[in-house]
């Protein structure tokens, strides 16, 4: 290995942001706007997992099938959709969505901000000292006058099954950047990307055989991952629950792979794509060198300061925080500490109490989340066991969406089911859910009333238009409204 060579002088800047996926893109911009200057160090594509094998295009490939699945619950429209989707349209749209895995618009952002993109894999070297590894070998030191930001974002946990390597198993990158259709694909884990890339190769052609421990996206109130089930099996996946992979094995690389499952039965597949979970992008970083553990989440206080760091210099954002493993969450963090960062290098205090201007309050309370599967599941805040683990005194309110007109205009027959999680004491909602077709975009109107803490004698007034989705809150709030009156005060 030939020795590292290059500008051995450090660059001094206000702010270091380790990693330019969109978090650390967002504490850049925040940053530079309070007029701090910043390096961004990125090894791989500006832009990260999310802009290229995550969020992106992953709904850019669901989309057209939970387009086509909308149609077809529509009589009149059903008749006019009546072939296959074109995968290879749906291919060149994702394409278009990930521009070609080119990075270089999302660069010119960073540099329109008037941020310095250093290209390298980035290591810290001690207290406010970040080194830059050129892909050649060359190296730059920066300093930094008042902060350091990690967002270096997380990684495919794969478990140590026997016979992983040699299955050669897809995880979120080729289930998102592949242009080929497996005709079986076996898709372990049962968490988002578990079933969202279940939907999607379902979609696009494969047998799909879904493989999961436990309930479906078990973070969500368990009539999701019900419904989920419901609707991945009517789409013809096999989605098997309770069932564990125990060894693998793929002796001819080009040929299937099979998998030998705990009740000692085998399946075998084109390909296996493992959904099993993420682990920090925090093994390489030079953390030992500042007395952190290498490989480690990064536990953060409400400003997103790394606890345990003295001095108030290392800021940890986006998935390497596990607070939220989620793109908007992490991108409301990068704003809220990039705000901190600019308040602390002026000498101000920050305003760090809850719901304050530099507290990520709403990691707590109400972290909004969507699965794009079909039926769609979208939550916000606690679930009622959370809720009641937490020491609330709460009250459910379940309906299913064929109450509201408007959602039986939206999909003739329309499945769906909503609850609402009720502080009793406070009158107010902690947590919703929605399950059910076009739900995603109804989720912002639970994520107010809770993030607003909107007592739900003042959400009555907020009225939903006929006949829309959105109707389902006034059956919600009266239904709620009618159970909490006594027989003596309830009319006759
Ligand atoms: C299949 C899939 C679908 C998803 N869908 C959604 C969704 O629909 N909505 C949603 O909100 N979330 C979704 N997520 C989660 C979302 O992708 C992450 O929460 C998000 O990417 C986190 O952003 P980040 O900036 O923290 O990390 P990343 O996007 O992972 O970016 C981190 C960046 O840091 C760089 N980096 C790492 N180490 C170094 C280093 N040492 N030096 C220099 N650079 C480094 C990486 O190359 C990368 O560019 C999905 C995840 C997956 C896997
Ligand atoms: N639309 C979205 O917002 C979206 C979509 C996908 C992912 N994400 C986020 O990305 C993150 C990562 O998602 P994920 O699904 O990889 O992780 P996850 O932690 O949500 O789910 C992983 C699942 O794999 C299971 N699992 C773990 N080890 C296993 C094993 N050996 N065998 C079988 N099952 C095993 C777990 O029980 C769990 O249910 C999550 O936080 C998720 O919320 C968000």
């Amino acid at each position: 290995m030939s020795a590292p060579r290059g500008n051995q002088e450090a660059t001094a800047y206000d702010v270091i942001v380790l990693g330019a996926g969109p978090v650390g893109q967002n504490v850049a911009d925040r940053a530079r706007a309070a007029g701090l200057s910043v390096a961004v160090v990125e090894r791989e594509l500006v832009g990260g997992e999310c802009s290229y094998w995550a969020c992106v295009p992953s709904k850019a490939l669901l989309r057209p099938v939970i387009a086509v699945a909308d149609a077809r619950r529509v009589d009149g429209a059903r008749q006019a959709v009546t072939g296959r989707l074109d995968t290879d349209g749906v291919f060149a749209r994702r394409n278009r969505y990930v521009t070609d895995w080119d990075d270089s618009g999302q660069a010119l952002f960073l540099k329109s901000i008037g941020a310095d993109l250093f290209r390298g894999h980035g290591r810290l070297d001690g207290p406010r000292q970040v080194t830059v590894t050129r892909d050649d070998g060359t190296r730059h030191t920066l300093t930094a006058r008042h902060a350091v930001a990690i967002a270096t974002g997380s990684r495919p946990n794969l478990p140590g099954i026997p016979g992983i390597e040699e299955a050669r198993p897809w995880t979120n990158r080729h289930g998102t950047d592949s242009s080929t259709v497996p005709a079986r694909l076996v898709v372990v884990g049962g968490g988002g990307v578990g079933v969202e890339m279940a939907t999607l190769w379902q979609g696009l052609g494969s047998q799909v055989t879904l493989l999961a421990r436990r309930r479906l996206i078990p973070r969500l109130e368990p009539f999701a991952g019900e419904l989920v089930a419901q609707g991945l099996s009517e789409s013809g996946a096999d989605v098997r629950i309770g069932a564990q992979v125990t060894a693998l094995r793929r002796p001819d690389p080009e040929g299937p792979v099979t998998l030998t499952l705990d009740d000692s039965s085998e399946l075998e597949a084109d390909e296996v794509l493992f959904a099993t979970g993420r682990t920090p992008a925090t093994s390489d970083i030079g953390l030992d060198t500042i007395g952190l553990t290498p490989g480690s989440w990064l536990d953060v206080d409400t400003t997103c300061l790394v606890n345990g760091v003295e001095g108030d210099w290392l800021y940890a954002l986006g998935d390497v925080n596990h607070r939220a493993l989620l793109t908007h969450q992490g991108k409301y963090q990068a704003r809220t500490a990039g705000d901190a960062i600019a308040t602390r290098a002026a000498g101000q205090p920050v305003d760090d109490a809850p719901w304050g201007d530099h507290a990520t309050t709403a990691d707590q309370h109400a972290v909004p989340q969507v699965f794009f599967t079909d039926p769609e599941a979208a939550a916000v805040g606690l679930t009622a066991e959370q809720a009641e683990q937490a020491g609330h005194r709460i009250k459910t309110v379940d309906l299913d969406f064929n109450a509201a007109q408007g959602a039986n205009l939206y999909a003739d027959g329309y499945r769906g089911h909503a609850r609402l999680v009720v502080d009793l004491d406070r009158e107010i909602l902690l947590g919703v859910t929605f399950v059910g077709p076009g739900v995603s975009e109804l989720l912002h109107s639970a994520t107010i009333a809770v993030a607003g803490e909107v007592p739900l004698k003042r959400l009555r007034h907020a009225i939903a238009c006929f006949p829309t989705v959105s109707e389902i809150w006034l059956f919600l709030l009266t239904a709620y409204q009618r159970d909490q009156k006594t027989p003596e005060t309830a009319p006759a």
